[in-house]
């Protein structure tokens, strides 16, 4: 597991370790200079001329000071200044005083021409941090869209100018970066999409942050890795079906056959013992050919027979619900039924879409259940529009938590998921998993890891990543144009712990 933090909240562990910890600014402004002044080094020859352009905050302090290490070193290095040095911050000054003592030449950024930048190999983009507070424009933006089109290698500091570092919005214009070193932490705006885009090769590094800092802040948010897989149950010995889970899976309807199918196979690669799945009667053929290890109950969208259902349900210590069924009046009696049982349930698709029209359903929800809505499900389910749940994705996320005291997957090129105790930002996957079915696939996962035993909160977390490791991996066998989700399926075997 690593951290991944606002800029909001990162500078307020700026401000606690400066004056309460007792670390001095130029000290962390040292380490974090020599991070990137150190990447430019590993990824340049010694031959190249390199220019910071650089603000007049302690962003712009971070970029004269890795051009001042850089020049020691050896390269031939220039700075340019945007904006009045007259406003500069004293860490700024501190670092242009010193820059010009060891002999780089200064120059005024505005009357950089993208000729001279062309000339140049290596840009330091410093104009804005985290302090960035407003829309960039005038001077500014004619800058950043003159770095876009040089022929140069950008490093950006910290994170690209002119990206909301809490959002990853771009503020009007921001530099794309080849390289970019977060300080702390990732920062939330450099992992976010449209951000994300914009930050090229992404790295951080700590430059000397205490845990301490960190607990005094509001949110850390987190981003699993390959370690913690081992947060996957260990598979006993001594052990029979019956001990990996009785999982029912309640999908699709008369026109919709795959989703139960691409559910319930994933849930069996995830390690699932016993898969039910109860479908529109249409379905059963189908089904029991594609997936025999499956067990298949129907039921006859005309003559509807509660009992039926509530049997599997009392089988089942697990269940997923809503790939393909449908929103009818039938659905919202499955979904209440399921909800009643309180037993650990992912619902999805037309789950949420069933429980968005329903304020009973709403109120319903309970701490064992995962809601895995994408964008669209959720704006639904928020009454709001996919706009304002794309700005606001982390935030939304939260809301089925804190709303509903519910667990959530908000599914998207970064999926958000949110438990009582936490918030990852999923950091796998790739846009080849944009295909038809490959959400029924993490329903499957989630359901499957429930029925392994894993706890609520760590299924929840886990599955995406795992998702996004098995599109990852079929990414690496084709083009992604060519995914599709029974392959993303076929590779979560190579993904689950022997
Ligand atoms: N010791 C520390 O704290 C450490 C900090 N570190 C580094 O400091 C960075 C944060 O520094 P920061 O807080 O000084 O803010 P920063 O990103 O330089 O921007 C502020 C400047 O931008 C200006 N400005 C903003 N928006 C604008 C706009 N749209 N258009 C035009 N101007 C605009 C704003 O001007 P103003 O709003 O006052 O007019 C001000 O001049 C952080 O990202 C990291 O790199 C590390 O070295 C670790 C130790
Ligand atoms: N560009 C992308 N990068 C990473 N993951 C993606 C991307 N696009 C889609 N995905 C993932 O693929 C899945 C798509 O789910 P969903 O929209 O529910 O598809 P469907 O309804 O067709 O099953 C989600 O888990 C999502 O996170
Ligand atoms: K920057």
């Amino acid at each position: 597991m690593e951290r991944i933090i606002s800029g909001t909240d990162m500078k307020k562990v700026d401000e606690y370790t400066i004056n309460e910890v007792g670390i001095p600014s130029l000290v962390l402004m040292e380490r974090a200079a020599k991070s990137v002044a150190d990447l430019i080094e590993e990824t340049t020859d010694k031959n190249s001329e390199v220019i910071a352009i650089a603000g007049t905050g302690n962003n712009g302090a971070d970029g004269v000071a890795v051009c001042r290490m850089l020049y020691i070193d050896g390269y031939n290095t220039c700075i340019y200044i945007m904006g009045n040095i007259d406003k500069a911050t004293q860490e700024f000054k501190t670092q242009i005083e010193i820059a010009q003592k060891v002999g780089i030449e200064i120059k005024d950024a505005s009357r950089l021409t993208r000729d001279e930048m062309d000339k140049k190999h290596v840009i330091v983009d410093s104009i804005f941090g985290v302090g960035l507070s407003r829309n960039v424009d005038g001077d500014y933006k004619k800058l950043i869209e003159a770095i876009n089109q040089s022929k140069a290698k950008v490093y950006a500091v910290d994170i690209p100018s002119g990206l909301n570092a809490d959002t990853g919005k771009v503020m009007g214009v921001a530099v794309k970066a080849d390289y970019t070193v977060c300080f702390g932490e990732l920062k939330l705006g450099a992992v976010l999409y449209p951000g994300a885009d914009y930050c090229g090769k992404l790295s951080f590094d700590n430059i000397g942050f205490p845990d301490v800092s960190y607990k005094k802040c509001e949110t850390v948010y987190k981003y699993h890795t390959s370690d913690d897989l081992k947060l996957i149950p260990k598979r006993p010995n001594y052990s029979n079906k019956g001990t990996y889970g009785k999982l029912l899976v309640i999908a699709g309807n008369k026109d919709i056959t795959g989703a139960a199918f691409l559910c319930a196979k994933a849930a069996f690669r995830t390690g699932a013992g016993l898969v039910r799945i109860f479908t529109a009667k249409e379905n059963r053929e189908v089904i029991q050919k594609l997936l025999p290890e499956a067990m298949v109950n129907v039921y006859d969208t005309d003559d509807f027979d509660k009992k039926a259902l509530d049997a599997c349900i009392e089988w089942a210590n697990v269940i997923a619900i809503g790939p393909g069924i449908g929103t009818g009046g039938i659905q919202k009696n499955m979904v209440e039924a399921v909800l009643e049982s309180r037993k650990n349930t992912v619902i999805d698709a037309d789950g949420i879409n069933v429980i968005s029209q329903n304020v009973k359903l709403k109120k319903m929800l309970h701490k064992n259940v995962i809601l895995t809505p994408h964008l669209g499900e959720m704006a639904r389910f928020e009454n709001k529009t996919i706009d304002e749940i794309k700005d606001n994705l982390v935030k939304s996320a939260f809301n089925i938590n804190y709303m509903y005291n519910a667990n959530g997957i908000l599914k998207d090129a970064r999926s958000v998921a949110v438990t009582q105790d936490d918030i990852y930002i999923n950091m796998t996957g790739n846009s080849g998993m944009a295909t038809a079915g490959s959400g029924d696939v993490l329903t499957g996962i989630v359901a499957g890891l429930l029925a392994i035993g894993c706890n609520v909160e760590n299924a929840t977390t886990l599955a995406p990543y795992i998702h996004g490791i098995a599109g990852d991996l079929v990414a690496t066998k084709m083009p992604k144009a060519s995914i599709m989700a029974t392959d993303i399926i076929e590779e979560i075997k190579n993904i689950m712990p022997q």
